[in-house]
């Protein structure tokens, strides 16, 4: 059964979603979870299966690309919030699929328009009824209508509290089906498959699942663990290399706030650290979500930010005014676009309350810039960017807080900050 809720497709949003172009360990708890997980990511070789890439016709075509990374290694990193789960990261996990959802009758395949053929793909292999929902591209997917339409469609193919939905697409999409799942019958099963840099680093892991309102960003949602994330690298070939780029702010923001290392490898090649084939990308990849899956296994609902012990707030560093940018531009950034911005922003912020040295502000900057993502934002006046941030999730009453950093790896919270220094960063920022 197909349920088309339209394409959408990028169209003029394409080229909209954001602009054209463009140490030291932290003693405290983030680094340490993080070289946690990075000592927890378990190397092993994966179980001989017999997988055809989307598009190879029965197996025999030749892979156009390069082999410079290794085609069977697949790493592991273990989540365990309130139900521990796996993220497997390497080339064809994807074909673990049918593992995942043994036992469901129904399957709900929620993808956009653009992975259509991957999602032919995926439900041939599966023993399960599949349900095909086409969502719009993008953002254009994270609304309260498509999340209506979703709902209608599982109700006519008679879904159950056994069955399960996937979410094969970019953080948008996993964000969405995510959200279909966590109240569908008041929560059934999620599987994350993510196609995006992004979404393998930060959306498919954690449980975070939700939609937009005109409003703010992800204003309504829940957290609802999936019950495994499969990245499959091989999906990223024909990722643009716009979405590459986005995907590797929020890489970028896992190396500024846990895991220095990943600015190492950035700036020792930026460009191959954005080239979907290389081994570079792929350990960055590894590493982003190392720091992510400590960081939700030890506060998944990112209740326990006290004084310096920041919980999983850590992750949302750069997104209070980031997310500010997304709502003022109606969604046509490219959240990892906004996210370089509103890293670049608290940096400032730190520095203007004397939080934080010229040097690390200047290390946002350079590491961004050579990644071609955006350090400026001179949109939206600071009035309209400042009542978006009031809506940030972090906010407490009318006192705004912002993740920041006192030193790479040393992340603290900024709470209150006066709104003539809120100002003064805006004022950087907008150059
Ligand atoms: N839940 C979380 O914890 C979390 C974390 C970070 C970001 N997010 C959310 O994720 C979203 C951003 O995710 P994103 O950057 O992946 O954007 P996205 O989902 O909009 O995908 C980017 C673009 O790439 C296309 N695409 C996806 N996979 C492709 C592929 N393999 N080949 C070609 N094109 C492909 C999509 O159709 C889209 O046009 C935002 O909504 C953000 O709020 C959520
Ligand atoms: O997983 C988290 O927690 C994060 O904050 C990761 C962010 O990269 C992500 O964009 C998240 O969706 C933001 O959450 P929000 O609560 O600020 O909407
Ligand atoms: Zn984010």
């Amino acid at each position: 059964m197909a349920a088309g809720l339209g394409a959408g497709g990028r169209g003029a949003g394409g080229s909209q979603r954001g602009p054209a172009a463009a140490a030291g360990q932290r003693p405290g708890t983030a680094g340490a979870a993080a070289e946690g997980a990075a000592a927890g990511l378990r190397r092993h070789r994966h179980p001989r299966r017999r997988h055809r890439r989307p598009g190879a016709g029965g197996g025999g075509g030749r892979d156009p690309r390069p082999a410079r990374r290794g085609r069977t290694a697949v790493r592991t990193v273990e989540v365990s919030a309130e139900r521990p789960y796996r993220v497997r990261i390497g080339a064809g996990v994807r074909s673990e699929l049918v593992e995942l959802v043994a036992g469901a009758d129904r399957v709900a395949l929620v993808h956009p328009q653009v992975l259509s053929g991957q999602a032919r793909e995926l439900a041939a292999g599966l023993d399960a009824r599949v349900t095909d929902i086409t969502v719009p591209d993008a953002e254009q997917a994270k609304t309260a209508a498509v999340l209506q339409s979703c709902w209608d469609t599982l109700a006519a193919a008679g879904f159950t509290r056994s069955d399960v939905v996937v979410g094969l697409g970019g953080g948008a999409t996993t964000d969405l089906a995510g959200f279909v799942a966590a109240t569908w019958a008041r929560g059934i099963g999620f599987v994350t498959v993510p196609t995006t840099v992004l979404g393998m680093v930060d959306a498919a892991v954690g449980g975070k699942t939700g939609i937009n309102l005109p409003a703010g960003k992800n204003l309504v949602g829940a957290f609802h663990e999936p019950l495994g994330v499969l990245c499959d690298l091989d999906l990223l070939a024909g990722l643009p290399a716009a979405d590459v780029r986005a995907g590797l702010a929020e890489v970028v923001k896992c190396g500024l706030v846990a895991d220095p290392q990943i600015l190492s490898l950035v700036e020792d090649d930026p460009a191959d650290a954005q080239d979907p084939g290389s081994a570079r990308l792929a350990e960055l990849v590894e590493r982003a979500i190392a720091v992510k899956a400590a960081v939700v296994s030890a506060d998944l609902r990112e209740s326990t930010s006290q004084g310096r012990a920041i919980g999983r707030e850590l992750v949302n560093y750069g997104h209070t005014f980031g997310h500010a940018v997304e709502r003022v531009e109606g969604y046509r950034w490219r959240h990892g676009d906004a996210v370089s911005v509103g890293m670049v922003y608290v940096a400032e912020l730190a520095e203007v309350v004397g939080l934080q040295q010229p040097a690390l502000r200047d290390r946002h900057r350079s590491v961004l810039t050579t990644l071609g993502l955006p350090t400026r934002y001179s949109g939206a006046s600071f009035e309209a960017l400042l009542e978006a941030m009031r809506l940030d999730k972090k906010t407490r009453g009318s006192t705004l807080r912002f993740v920041a950093l006192e030193d790479l790896a040393v992340p603290t919270i900024l709470s209150g900050p006066e709104e003539a220094a809120l100002r003064e960063a805006h004022r950087r920022v907008a150059g």
